[in-house]
C-alpha cells in the first residue's frame, strides 16, 4: 500500500518539471494573445491582470517627473524631492553623483539613477527610488530620434500610511526640499541698470551675476547692541511666516538706512543678504521708463530677496511736492486723482515718469500677491528731504541711523584689519574720536596697509593723523563760520545806525 501511493505521489523534480511547462506553457499562450488578438481584447485582459495585481498589492507609488508635460519646465516638486533626497540619502544610498554647489566652492550630493533609500516620518518607513522611462525613438522629419530620457522619482508606501503620506509628509518633503535649496543656491545680485559693465543691455528687465560680497555683521563697525539688535529683528522676521499670515499681514519689511556717506549703508546691505542668504535686487529708479515698467520688474522678483533702492533722494523728487504740485494734465493723473511727480531727469537718456504714488503703490500693494517673503531697502543722506508718506512705519518699517565712527566701531575694524584687540595708542585713538568725527570708511582707509612695510603701528600712526587733521579743520572751520556770524552782525548794526542816522528828524 506504502509502495503503491509512494508510487502515486509525484517526485520533487517531477514537479518543478510540470511547474515550470505549466509556466512555458502560460507564456506561450500570453505570447499569442499580445501578438494576434485584436487590441480591443488585449487592452481588456491587460487592464484586468493589472487590476487584480494593484487589489492584492498593499503598496502604493507615487512617481515625481523632472519634467512637465511640455518639458520646457523642471518641476519645483521633483526639484525639492531632489533636495531633500540629496540630505536625506547621503547616509544611506550606495551610489551618489556630485555637482558643484553654492558659490562654486562645495560639491552637493545626490542620489543617483536607480538608487534606492528609505525615509522614516512619524514613525513611517516609506521607499525612494530615482528612476527613468525607457526611451523610444520618436520619428522625426530627418528620421528617428532618441526622446531624452524621463527621469523620475517613485516613492512607495503602504496603502494604510495613505493619508498621513499624502497630508503631511509630501508637504513635509517639499518644505524642507525648498529649505535646502535655497540653502545650496548661489545667490544673485540683479540690476536694472543697463549701463552697468556686466549688464547685457536689455532696458526694463533685470540682469545678474553671482553675489558675493564678503560683508558680514560681524565685520561692521558699530555698537555691538545696535548690532545685535538689528541681526534680531531681521532673523524674526525670516522666521514669521506663521506669524504674518495669522495677522493678515503681507510678510514683507522695509528698512531706511541713513546717514553721511562712508557709514556703511550699503555694506550693512550686503551683510543683512549674507545674514538672511537672500538674493539682492538693486533697483535703479531713474533706469525705470515708468510705473508699468516698475510693476514689472517687481512682480519678476523671487521671494527671499532685499530689493535695495540706494540714495532714494536722488531718484524721484520726493520733496512734498506730491501735494503742492499745479494741476496737471489728465494723463499725469493717478486713479485717485492724485497729481503724480515726475522724477528728476539725473541720466542724460533717462527719461524715466516713475512718480512717487507708484512707488508707494507698489510698496502697499505688489507683496499682499506673492506668498514668500521680501525685505526693502531705502538708503538716503538726507532723510529730511523725504517725503514722510513714504517713510513711515509700514512703508519703512525701522529707520537705522548710520553715524560717524565711534571708538567701539575703530575696535571692530582694527580686529579686521590689523588683527588687534588692544594697543597702547588706542587710547589716544579713543580721546580723538570723542573730540572729532571720522566716518567709518575712513577709518577703515587709513587701516589698510598699503604696501608690505607698512605693519599696524604704522597703520594707526595714519589714523591718529587723519584724526588730528580732521580735528583742526573742524576747528578753523569753527572758527571760520564765527568770523562770518560776527561780520553779519556788524554789518546788521551798521546799516541800523545808518537807517537811524538817515531817519528824518521829524
Ligand atoms: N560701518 C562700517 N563697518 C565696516 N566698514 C565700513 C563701515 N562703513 C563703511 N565701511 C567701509 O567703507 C566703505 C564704504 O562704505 P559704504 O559704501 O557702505 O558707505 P555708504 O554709507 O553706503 O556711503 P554712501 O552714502 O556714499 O553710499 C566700505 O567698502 C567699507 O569698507
Ligand atoms: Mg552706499
Amino acid at each position: 500500500m506504502v509502495a503503491g501511493a509512494a508510487t502515486m505521489w509525484p517526485t520533487m523534480a517531477e514537479t518543478w518539471t510540470a511547474v515550470g511547462s505549466a509556466l512555458a506553457s502560460f507564456m506561450f499562450v500570453w505570447a499569442m494573445i499580445r501578438q494576434y488578438c485584436p487590441y480591443e481584447l488585449r487592452h481588456f485582459l491587460e487592464k484586468h491582470t493589472h487590476s487584480i495585481r494593484t487589489f492584492f498589492d498593499p503598496y502604493i507609488r507615487v512617481s515625481i517627473h523632472e519634467f512637465n508635460e511640455t518639458r520646457l519646465n523642471r518641476s519645483e516638486a521633483y526639484a525639492a524631492v531632489e533636495a531633500y533626497l540629496s540630505k536625506n540619502s547621503s547616509n544611506s544610498a550606495k551610489r551618489l553623483k556630485a555637482k558643484m554647489g553654492k558659490d562654486n566652492k562645495k560639491l552637493v550630493l545626490s542620489m543617483d539613477e536607480y538608487e534606492k533609500t528609505t525615509d522614516e516620518f512619524q514613525g513611517v518607513k516609506v521607499w525612494w527610488v530615482l528612476t527613468k522611462a525607457a526611451s523610444s525613438p520618436r520619428a522625426m522629419p530627418m528620421g528617428y530620434h532618441p526622446e531624452p530620457e524621463k527621469r523620475y522619482y517613485k516613492l512607495t508606501f503602504h496603502k494604510r500610511d495613505r493619508e498621513m503620506i499624502t497630508e503631511s509628509y509630501l508637504e513635509h518633503v517639499v518644505k524642507r526640499g525648498k529649505e535646502i535649496r535655497v540653502k545650496n543656491r548661489q545667490r544673485k545680485l540683479y540690476t536694472n541698470d543697463s549701463s552697468y559693465k556686466w549688464s547685457i543691455h536689455n532696458k526694463g528687465t533685470w540682469t545678474h551675476i553671482p553675489f558675493e560680497h564678503p560683508a558680514t555683521f560681524e565685520s561692521m563697525a558699530m555698537e555691538p547692541e545696535k548690532k545685535q539688535e538689528i541681526m534680531e529683528d531681521l532673523l524674526t522676521f525670516s522666521q514669521s511666516r506663521d506669524f504674518y499670515a495669522r495677522i493678515g499681514k503681507a510678510w514683507k519689511r522695509g528698512y531706511l538706512l541713513y546717514g553721511p556717506p562712508g557709514t556703511g549703508k550699503s555694506t550693512m546691505i550686503a551683510a543683512m543678504a549674507n545674514l538672511l542668504e537672500y538674493n539682492v535686487y538693486d533697483l535703479e529708479l531713474t533706469a525705470v521708463k515708468d510705473n508699468t515698467d516698475l510693476r514689472k520688474l517687481l512682480i519678476e522678483t523671487t521671494s527671499k530677496s532685499i530689493i535695495v533702492i540706494e540714495d532714494i533722494d536722488c531718484s524721484l523728487d520726493l520733496t512734498g511736492q506730491r501735494k503742492k504740485k499745479p494741476e496737471k494734465s489728465a494723463e499725469d493723473k493717478n486713479e485717485d486723482g492724485k497729481n503724480e511727480v515726475p522724477v528728476k531727469e539725473p541720466k542724460a537718456e533717462s527719461s524715466s515718469k516713475v512718480t512717487l504714488s507708484g512707488l508707494l503703490n507698489f510698496i502697499d500693494g505688489l507683496w499682499s500677491a506673492s506668498g514668500g517673503e521680501r525685505i526693502i531697502v531705502f538708503t538716503t543722506n538726507f532723510v529730511e528731504k523725504l517725503d514722510p508718506a513714504l517713510i513711515r512705519r509700514g512703508r519703512m518699517d525701522k529707520h537705522i541711523e548710520l553715524s560717524y565712527c565711534s571708538f567701539e566701531g575703530f575696535k571692530v575694524l582694527a580686529k579686521n584689519y590689523l588683527l588687534l584687540e588692544d594697543h597702547p595708542m588706542f587710547d589716544s585713538i579713543k580721546q580723538l574720536m570723542e573730540e572729532t568725527k571720522i566716518t567709518p570708511a575712513d577709518v577703515a582707509e587709513n587701516l589698510m596697509p598699503k604696501s608690505a612695510r607698512e605693519d599696524a603701528e604704522k597703520c594707526l600712526s595714519k589714523l591718529i593723523q587723519a584724526l588730528e587733521d580732521a580735528k583742526k579743520e573742524a576747528a578753523e572751520k569753527k572758527a571760520n563760520e564765527q568770523l562770518r556770524m560776527e561780520d553779519t552782525k556788524k554789518d546788521d548794526s551798521t546799516s541800523q545806525d545808518k537807517q537811524e542816522t538817515e531817519k528824518p528828524l521829524i
